[in-house]
This record gives structure tokens, sequence and C-alpha cells, in this order.
């Protein structure tokens, strides 16, 4: 396919996406399967222009004086993708049937200018959704709009490698034809940067090191947390026991196992068990031992460690708005509600890992939300009613654990401790907010 194809996919994919209101996932994977004559690089470049469309919507939009997926497609190519007017020109030739019609005066001088409104807003100079402005205003202050646009960046594709079968070295080594580096902050972590415009992110998933367990896809920040979290034990990790209360696919349960050294019990529980996934080909591929998949289908597999765990990891669940870089249709279907219906679940895992943690333990709250009714007020919350938990400093672990010292917007200070806050603009990572809360001896 040329690019005008491509161009003409990726306007009637978000047409799609408007009328139907569905994943952008499903919608390409749809797209794909009824043009099966596009190739992987077809589809990829097309999967790009629909993705940085979809984090740059507002301001696209208010550039183009125009939101239809025809004018956002045209602003993303000419424009993020730095084509210009002449390469749109170029790619909407009459003489490929596929292309879309060229460009009208109107969208020829919105592309020229390629310049805001002065009355944009801020909702739309940093692409976020206005309803959430005053809540991310309360936690970014002055520097809303620069993290606004650094969550409406692309990410890197990032890895960590897993020390019970592989050091990071021998992980860069192998991955060093596709441009592998070592992470900055993560001990363990190698990115892959990703390429502009419509180039192709790395398949990293089927090299061989990555079958043989070598590494695992996990965000920088992902790793970070888990360090922060296992950091808890100290050195007493041997023999301790760790519940990893909201485990999903297990990506905490494998880094913790690998920072632990294989030498704790992590009992991985999550109360949807399709969320699993392939959480038991994972634990087969990373050589860990010592995690064991509690079912939730089997009675209450949780009731007989109450008061018996170290730590309790809660990655609970939340409104991911850490990870608008890699899920930007999220970014535009969240809903106050489910904001709502989130918190609810996070005031109950909290409430249930407060059960399951020994006294002297400790519980490592985790989101990957920047929002601070998923954060600091659930934190706030818990401590005010549970008088027997205190709030470490967490940021100070997080240093700890951190290979160089990390900026100061890290540290978030929350009444006698911290917690910590990792953010695309000020890590380079998803969004993230770290809080260890030990319980008294
Ligand atoms: C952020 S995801 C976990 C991601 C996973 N830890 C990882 O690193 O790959 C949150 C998970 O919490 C689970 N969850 C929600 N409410 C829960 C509850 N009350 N008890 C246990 N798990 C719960 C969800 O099913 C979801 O899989």
């Amino acid at each position: 396919m040329r690019d005008g194809g491509r161009i003409s996919a990726a306007i009637e994919i978000l047409a799609d996406l408007e009328t139907r209101r569905r994943p952008v996932q499903d919608a390409l994977k749809d797209w794909g399967l009824t043009h099966r004559f596009a190739g992987s690089r077809d589809r990829s470049a097309i999967g790009n222009l629909v993705y940085d469309v979809l984090r740059r919507r507002a301001s696209l939009g208010a550039i183009m004086g125009n939101d239809d997926p025809r004018a956002l497609v045209f602003a993303a190519y000419a424009l993020q993708w730095g084509k210009g007017l002449d390469g749109l020109a170029a790619a909407a030739d009459p003489a490929d049937r596929h292309a879309p019609a060229p460009p009208t005066p109107a969208e020829a001088a919105a592309l020229t200018a390629a310049t805001l409104p002065d009355d944009a807003d801020i909702a739309t100079r940093a692409d976020l959704p206005g309803w959430l402005v005053p809540s991310l205003a309360r936690v970014f202050g002055d520097r809303l709009e620069t993290e606004g646009r650094a969550l409406a960046a692309r990410a890197d594709v990032d890895l960590r490698a897993n020390t019970l079968k592989a050091d990071r070295d021998a992980v860069l080594a192998d991955l060093a034809g596709a441009g592998a580096i070592a992470a900055t902050w993560s001990p363990v972590g190698v990115r892959v940067p990703v390429g502009p415009g419509d180039e192709k992110a790395p398949h990293l998933v089927s090299e061989l090191s990555f079958k043989r367990g070598w590494f695992e896809v996990q965000d920088e920040g992902s790793q970070l947390a888990a360090l922060v979290a296992a950091e808890a034990l100290g050195p007493a990790a041997a023999g301790s026991v760790v519940i990893d209360l909201c485990a999903g696919g297990g990506g905490k349960s494998l880094a913790l196992a690998a920072a632990l050294g294989d030498a704790g019990r992590i009992l991985a529980y999550d109360n949807d068990k399709r969320r699993f996934g392939d959480i038991l080909d994972r634990i087969a591929r990373s050589g860990a031992s010592g995690i064991e998949v509690l079912d939730p289908g089997r009675g209450d597999p949780l009731a007989p460690l109450a008061g018996s765990a170290d730590l309790v990891v809660v990655d609970a669940p939340c409104t991911g708005t850490g990870t608008w870089r890699r899920r930007p249709d999220a970014k535009w279907r969240l809903a106050p509600g489910a904001l709502e219906m989130r918190r609810e679940q996070q005031r109950g895992v909290l409430g249930a890992a407060a059960q399951l943690v020994r006294p002297g333990g400790t519980i490592c709250y985790i989101t990957c939300s920047v929002l601070p009714e998923e954060n600091e007020d659930q934190v706030a919350a818990f401590l005010a009613a549970r008088r027997d938990f205190r709030l470490e400093d967490t940021a100070a672990a997080l240093g700890r654990v951190a290979a160089r010292p990390l900026p100061e917007t890290t540290r978030v200070p929350l009444g006698a401790g911290t917690a910590a806050r990792l953010t695309p603009h000020a890590t380079g990572t998803d969004g993230f907010f770290i809080a260890r809360l030990r319980r008294a001896d």
C-alpha cells in the first residue's frame, strides 16, 4: 500500500471508532481481517497513524478547526509525522484510487498555519479530557501542560531483564540489533526506542531470548514499583510470604520473584481468574519456583492467610491514566462513573490487604494512574481509618532502588511520610503512584 491508502484506512478506522465506541485494538484487528491484502508494515503504519491521532485528538482538531477523522489524520500525517502539506498532497494522489481526496483549501490553510487558536484552553493544548483538568492541576500545578503533552507522546518499548535467567548486559547484547539501550532508572531495565512516523515497533516477543525467559515486556515504572515493594522486605527476604493481591497477568509477581532472587514465597491472586491470562506460561518461562497462583474460584484461598503476609502488593485496579501514551483511546473514553467505580474497588482491595498483612508487615499500594482521587486521597483515607498503619518514606525507598538520583517531583509528601510518583515527563516512564504502608508491630 502507498501512504494514500494508509491514510484512508486510518480515517475509516477512526470513523468506525466514533460510531461504534469500541476499543481501538478491536477496530484495528477487524480492519486487518477484512483487508487481508495489507501487509504487516501497512497495518503497523495505519496503527501508528490511528494511535497518533488519538494521543493528540484535541490539539489536532483545534489546529484544523475541525475534528472529523479526515482532518485529524491529515494533521497527524502532515504535522506529527513531519510530511508537511506537500507530503500530504503527494500522498493524496488522485491517480491512486485508495487515496483520500486532496486537501481542501481550508485544510491546506490550517496545515500551513499549524497553530492552535489563541483562546485554546489547557485541555486542548495539553490533550487532556476537560473534566479531569481540575484533578490533574491539583497534582501537577504549573507543570500541567508539560505533563499532559508527555502523556500524549509515543512510548518506547520497555523490557525487564529477568535476572533469574540472564543479566541485563546479556539482554542488551542480544537485542543490540533492535537498538536496545540500558534504561535510565531501573537497574534491570532495557529500553528499545520506537521510531517516528510509520516505523514499526520491534516484535521482541518472537526473539528466542524471550522464549528462553531472559526478559519480559514491562514498563520501567512498573519495574521500579516492584523493586520498591520488594525492598520493604529488607535483607531478610528469604522465606518471606508475599501476596500479590491483584496479580492479573503476573507482571508484578514475576518482577518480585526476580527481585527476591526467587527466595520468597509469592502468592498471586486475582478475583477475576480471566485476568491471569497466560500467567502459568510466564512463570514457567521465568524459571521462578516460588510463585503460586491462587484460584479465586476455589473457596476463599485468602482466608487462611489472614494476618500472615510480610508484604501485600496491591497493584490496584485503576483508570490507567498513567498509561495514556500506550492506550490513548482510554483517555477519551474515561467517564466520571468509571473513576468512581475504580475508587470503590481500591477501597475494597486496600481493606482486604489490611486483613492479610501481619503486624510489622507492609502493604505496597500501586496504581498506574496520576489522578489524586486514586492515589493521595485513597492513601489518606486509609491512614485516617487505620491508625495502626503509617506511610513510609516511599520516595526514599524509590531512590534506593533506582540506578541514579530521581527528579524531586517524584517525591510526594503526604502527612508524616511520602509516596512516589513517576510520570512520562519526569521519568520517561508510564505514570505510576507507589505508597508503602507499614503496619505497627
Ligand atoms: C492493574 S491490574 C493488575 C496488573 C498486574 N498486577 C500486572 O502487573 O500485570 C488490577 C487487577 O486487579 C484485579 N482486581 C480488581 N478487584 C480486585 C479484588 N477485589 N481482589 C483482587 N483482585 C482484584 C483486576 O481483576 C485486575 O486484574
